[in-house]
């Protein structure tokens, strides 16, 4: 199909039906699903090219300069529209927009993650971000419906939504990669077969990555089993920094954070340096012998110290498994909001004493960790989107033991994708109890 140019907006309200404004390329094989709702394109010429012009208290006008519309590919209903920004910085600061790639984006992590990403919950009030969808062709629908949920939502910093099935588009120049779709684990699927399944996806948008993002990306991945996913993503990315692949392991230690506040009757926010050390599965160890209540170290404040090592422990790991029995699928509100705190820790100074939890590259690592996996670990940031580990922590022997049997987790999780990796040919001997992932319990 060729290019399709639909309708030359000359309403002084950009929200039509925004199926009249849909923008096609024939690179994303969408034209059975859109197809329908393409409308006979507007005479154009060359050099030319629709613009919206936005004051305060005024509906953004669409403009066309020279007769031409936009040439962006997948862009979507109101988004296809150019704003004149600059009309705009007469009375606001904004920074320059930012691009974020969101993949599974039609899954339900990412219902609640993109209207925070939207809202300017994440990236600021003052941050115009651009996001571009992946889906694929099984959920292209739900992707446009997604889209014009979005465009209802008439966030001001959203500038474009661009949604495609081809990751090399997708993440044409994104700064912020959120990798969230990966297949579920099905009844009587071999933990071995989902490591191989969702590794090609990520081994895959590892590569596109590598070719089309910007080279300085950060990347957060959330698709299970996270961390080695995100080291079979790195691994594919040779031109990105290892250093700026995330796994997720920020609910785990809001968890942890929120077991300890009850536990000690205090709110939540007393509650700090909270590491997860580890792998996102039932072997990490929630650390509470370096977590602080207040100010003082946990031990002090919570005398029970066959709860902290067993009661607390188990309940951090197994949190996952709970919240499924009970809510019949898994966490996905609250794993968004763990995606907002984790991007967030990034993007700002690490309070003064404080650190996080990610999931990194272990290259470097003054813990003794081996090298060449993705383990989460105490990281503090100056707010650049950049991280330092934490080098002080004290680990004592009941942290060494724990700590070494999730490195050995995902050491053998690391031989199963070794065909993903380039390292060589794959060997699973997976045993079944230590290979769970939090909602599997
Ligand atoms: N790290 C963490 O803390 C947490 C991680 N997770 C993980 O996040 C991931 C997404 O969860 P959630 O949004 O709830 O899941 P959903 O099932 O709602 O969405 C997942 C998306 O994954 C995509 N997908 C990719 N490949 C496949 C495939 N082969 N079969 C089916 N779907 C596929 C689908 O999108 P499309 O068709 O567009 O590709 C789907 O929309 C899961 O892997 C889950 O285990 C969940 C909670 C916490
Ligand atoms: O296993 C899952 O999909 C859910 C999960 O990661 C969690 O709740 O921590």
């Amino acid at each position: 199909m060729a290019m399709a140019e639909l309708s030359t907006p000359k309403t002084t309200s950009p929200f039509l039906n925004s199926s009249s404004r849909l923008r096609l390329s024939s690179k994303l094989h969408l034209s059975d699903h859109f197809r329908h709702l393409l409308l006979p394109p507007l005479p154009t010429t060359p050099n030319s090219k629709i613009s919206c012009s936005v004051s305060q208290n005024q509906a953004p006008v669409a403009v066309q300069e020279n007769g031409l519309a936009k040439t962006r590919k997948e862009c979507y209903g109101v988004f296809c529209l150019t704003y004149d920004l600059k009309a705009e910085e007469q009375t606001k600061s904004w920074k320059k927009l930012i691009n974020i790639a969101v993949s599974g984006a039609a899954g339900m992590i990412s219902n609640h993650l993109l209207f925070k990403l939207a809202s300017g919950a994440v990236f600021g009030p003052d941050q115009p971000i651009a996001l571009k969808l992946l889906g694929s062709e099984r959920s292209i629908q739900a992707l446009e419906g997604v889209a014009m949920e979005l465009e209802d939502s008439l966030f001001p910093l959203l500038r474009e939504v661009d949604i495609g099935t081809d990751p090399y588009e997708v993440f044409q120049d994104v700064e912020w990669a959120i990798l969230i779709g990966a297949k579920p684990r099905g009844p009587g699927m071999e933990r071995a077969d989902l490591l191989d399944i969702n590794g090609q996806i990520f081994a895959e948008q590892g590569k596109a990555l590598n070719k089309v993002a910007s080279p300085d990306v950060k990347v957060l991945v959330v698709g299970n089993p996270c961390n080695t996913n995100a080291l079979i993503c790195l691994k594919n990315a040779p031109n990105i920094p290892a250093k700026n692949f995330h796994a997720l392991t920020r609910l785990d230690e809001n968890r942890a954070k929120c077991q300890l506040a009850l536990k000690a009757g205090v709110f939540y926010d007393k509650v700090s340096n909270m590491t997860i050390w580890g792998n996102h599965s039932t072997t990490q160890v929630p650390d509470f012998l370096n977590a602080r209540i207040n100010g003082l170290p946990v031990k002090e404040v919570i005398t029970d110290h066959k709860w902290l090592e067993e009661g607390f422990t188990e309940s951090v790991q197994k949190r996952g498994g709970l919240l499924i029995q009970k809510w019949g699928r898994s966490s996905a509100a609250s794993t968004a909001v763990s995606i907002v705190d984790a991007i967030k820790s990034l993007v700002t100074p690490t309070p003064e004493g404080d650190w996080f939890s990610t999931g990194v590259y272990t290259d470097g690592n003054p813990y003794g960790i081996e090298e060449g996996l993705v383990f989460s670990m105490p990281c503090r940031s100056k707010g650049d989107g950049d991280y330092e580990l934490v080098k002080d922590v004290e680990i004592d022997d009941y942290l060494r033991k724990r700590i070494a049997k999730s490195e050995a987790e995902l050491l053998a999780e690391k031989r199963c994708v070794a065909h993903l990796t380039g390292e060589g040919i794959a060997y699973c001997d997976l045993g079944p109890v230590d290979t769970m992932l939090p909602g599997e319990v």
